[in-house]
């Protein structure tokens, strides 16, 4: 049977992250990919250039599109920009009993452009965060969501361990931003065990859209059946190749190579 994936994000018109990632993600695991925009950004390889984010009734509506007909095997949520926004994504997740909700809790564009409002902050802790089974967060997301600091792989286990207090099931923090050198390193926490996936860090300004594209890999794989960690696991090898198999596309930080995991022969 066919599975279905569905993102709550935000549009990049450059196509390197937010839906557009997603959409290609999925397509290239092989589920089928659905969208409710919770904003158009005006954006390209230098920069995000304009935010306009959608009404969060006419999210709350694409939702019960969705709700009503199309019932997801996963949900994955990006940019979501304010607390209404979330309320309405925390709401739909409520009402239909989605499972596999994978969130991302996308904050600021590697440029520095705001993607959530810091008001918004609280209410993706109380509203959001509970109905994770797994979040993504990377190493600022982790520290603004904790109010702590990471500098250590003793600070991430901290942190992971209040992400969990805070209702999410699975851990995630992804090392894309840690400070030191030779490796990125990802580290999953599901309430027992840590579980560290590393992977060479790649020398590349062509960046934009790693977390986006690994959250969506995430969420496809769980949309498949598979745990967890396996799903992890696999996201991770996507990622990679992803930033390996550049495309030096745009000026600036160029997207992610969407196709390199299959081209490589792992995937479908
Ligand atoms: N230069 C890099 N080399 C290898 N892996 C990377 C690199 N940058 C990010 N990653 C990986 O990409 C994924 C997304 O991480 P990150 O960039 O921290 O997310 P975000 O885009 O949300 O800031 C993680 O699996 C991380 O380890
Ligand atoms: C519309 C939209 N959503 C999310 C992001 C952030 O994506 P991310 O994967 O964290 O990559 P960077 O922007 O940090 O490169 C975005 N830029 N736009």
């Amino acid at each position: 049977m066919i599975k279905k994936v569905l993102t709550i994000a935000g549009s990049d018109s450059g196509g390197g992250a937010g839906i557009q990632a997603d959409l290609k993600t999925f397509q290239e695991l092989g589920v089928f990919g659905m969208s409710a925009v919770t904003a158009v950004t005006a954006q390209n390889t230098r920069g995000v250039h304009g935010v306009y984010p959608m009404d969060a009734a006419a999210v709350a509506s694409q939702l019960d599109a969705i709700g009503e007909d199309l019932t997801p095997d996963a949900v994955k949520t990006g940019m979501l920009f304010n607390a209404e926004i979330i309320a309405a994504a925390a709401e739909a997740i409520n009402k239909y009993r989605w499972e596999n909700v994978v969130i991302d809790p996308v904050m600021i564009a590697k440029g520095g452009s705001t993607l959530l409002q810091q008001e918004a902050i609280q209410a993706m802790k109380e509203v959001l965060i509970p109905l994770a089974a797994v979040i993504t967060p990377n190493i600022p997301e982790a520290e603004a969501l904790t109010g702590t600091q990471i500098h250590t792989e003793e600070d991430k286990r901290e942190a992971c361990r209040i992400l969990h207090q805070m209702g999410a099931r699975t851990c995630l923090i992804k090392g894309g931003h840690e400070e030191n050198g030779d490796y990125s390193s990802d580290l999953l926490y599901d309430g027992q065990a840590f579980y560290e996936m590393k992977s060479p860090r790649i020398e590349t300004r062509h960046t934009h859209g790693t977390g986006c594209t690994f959250s969506a890999a995430l969420a496809a794989e769980l949309a498949a059946g598979r745990a967890i960690r396996r799903a992890a696991e696999t996201a991770k090898t996507f990622i990679q190749a992803a930033i390996e198999d550049t495309l030096e596309i745009g000026s600036g930080h160029g997207p992610t190579n969407h196709w390199a995991y299959r081209k490589r022969g792992t995937g479908i």
